[in-house]
């Protein structure tokens, strides 16, 4: 089979921009556009996601710059080329001529905006000149108002700036080792965080690192592997996991020895469990269906519901820009829908982990502060969070764990998540 070409450099520009603008004016996320990089060859491709990423990630800060030499601002696909050259020119130091020409002849391409090719000229030269000096003295890149102004009221602007700083560097690699009793770390370079995750920087192609062909590890972020931590699995109990794909929690599970049962909805990504189970060896029942529809009863119930996923924006820079927020009133009447019918598959004396990967209240802390009010035979289950792992500041008052982007900030910081742990009398 014969490979693509490798460009010029023109051609992942020209997907980071395609990309970019699908995000910003058709609310599709990245994951969702694979194939505006078709035909590009893996490292073209590579270097268009990594551009459309960098300049999502950089949106805010890259504006600030341009408005010192903007005055109308322009349609948004002549905005986006101007962002683009900004990042390349100040985050990443790409030499002006090259970045300066190429985006002018991408503004000349653009229908009904071809005119504004001089504008782009003049403003990317005075950028190329002063814009590296003024990046550097800029704070990160904030959030756009519609989900900055919700987290402010949650946590307070200081602690919002903290999340952003963390937020505008890419994440570091977390893996959950399938064996704790392991000497992984030491044999890929990587930290062990104190909640038994490993970490890596720069850790490069993944399926190219050891232990990843023998399915010795997998990909997870170290708060995003807490829930199960937290539920703590015992060999032979029988555990439902509800939302399981890709199923990084579904392993967890297995390798504890549980014999567990993994539902989600979407056939796609269920295939993405069945690839995980295999790679690793494991073992689950897997059910593709409406968690809703789902009926049994267990000794424990990991609920892992759909939502807003604003806690995962370092690694998806896009969602701010794809999302307004007008979708989440649905999710959270869904996330209530479903702690209901979790309970209901618990047997009495279980446990369930109830978790989204959500920094906003209405996802976690209100679901657990209603629910207690509307069942008497659910407890909150603080003890479960005395662990020498957690801060005791994470806790919560209704009695969760909420994490934040800007926890262990100092390693690189963590997804936010929020996990309760609930009883069933
Ligand atoms: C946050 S992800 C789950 C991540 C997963 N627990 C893990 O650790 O890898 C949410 C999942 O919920 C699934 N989902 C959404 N609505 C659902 C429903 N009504 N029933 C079952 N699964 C659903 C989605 O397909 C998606 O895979």
């Amino acid at each position: 089979m014969t490979q693509p070409a490798q460009s010029d450099g023109q051609a992942p520009r020209k997907a980071a921009l395609r990309m970019m603008d699908a995000v910003m004016l058709q609310g599709k996320l990245m994951s969702e556009l694979a194939d505006l990089t078709d035909g590009l060859s893996p490292a073209d491709r590579a270097r268009a996601q990594r551009l459309a990423m960098t300049t999502l990630r950089h949106l805010d800060k890259a504006d600030r710059v341009l408005n010192a030499y903007v005055k109308k601002t322009p349609p948004v696909p002549v905005m986006n080329v101007l962002r683009l050259a900004t990042v390349e020119l100040c985050e990443e130091a790409e030499a002006d001529h090259g970045v300066v020409n190429s985006a002018v002849n991408a503004v000349a391409k653009i229908p009904r905006a071809g005119h504004l090719k001089g504008l782009a000229n003049a403003v990317l030269r005075k950028v190329a000149k002063d814009g590296p000096q003024r990046w550097t003295e800029l704070p990160a890149a904030r959030l756009p108002l519609w989900l900055r102004k919700p987290l402010a009221q949650a946590y307070g602007k200081l602690d919002v700036n903290q999340m952003e700083a963390v937020w505008s560097k890419p994440a570091p690699l977390d893996i959950t080792l399938k064996s704790d009793a392991s000497d992984w770390a030491e044999k890929l370079g990587a930290t062990k965080l104190p909640s038994g995750s490993l970490r890596l920087e720069n850790a490069g192609r993944v399926t190219g690192l050891e232990g990843y062909d023998e399915g010795a590890w997998w990909i997870q972020d170290a708060a995003a592997a807490m829930p199960v931590r937290l539920l703590d699995p015992k060999p032979n109990e029988t555990i439902i996991d509800l939302c399981a794909a890709p199923g990084g929690k579904t392993m967890q599970l297995a390798a504890s020895g549980a014999a567990v049962t993994a539902v989600d909805l979407s056939e796609k990504r269920m295939q993405r469990v069945r690839e995980n189970l295999d790679r690793t060896g494991l073992n689950a029942e897997l059910i593709v269906d409406d968690a809703l529809s789902v009926a049994g009863q267990f000794d424990a119930v990991l609920l892992d519901a759909p939502c807003s996923a604003t806690g995962t924006l370092r690694r998806h820079p896009d969602l701010p820009y794809a999302k307004d927020g007008s979708e989440f009133g649905a999710l959270i009447g869904l996330q209530e829908a479903m702690l209901d019918h979790s309970l209901s598959l618990l047997k009495p004396g279980g446990r369930l982990v109830f978790c989204t990967c959500s920094l906003l209240p209405d996802e976690g802390e209100c679901h657990i502060d209603a629910l207690i009010e509307r069942r008497s035979d659910v407890l909150v289950d603080r003890g479960a969070l005395e662990q020498d792992w957690i801060d005791p500041a994470w806790r919560s008052s209704e009695g969760g764990l909420r994490l934040r982007p800007d926890f262990w900030r100092e390693s690189g910081g963590m997804d936010g998540f929020y996990i309760a742990v609930l009883r069933k009398s």
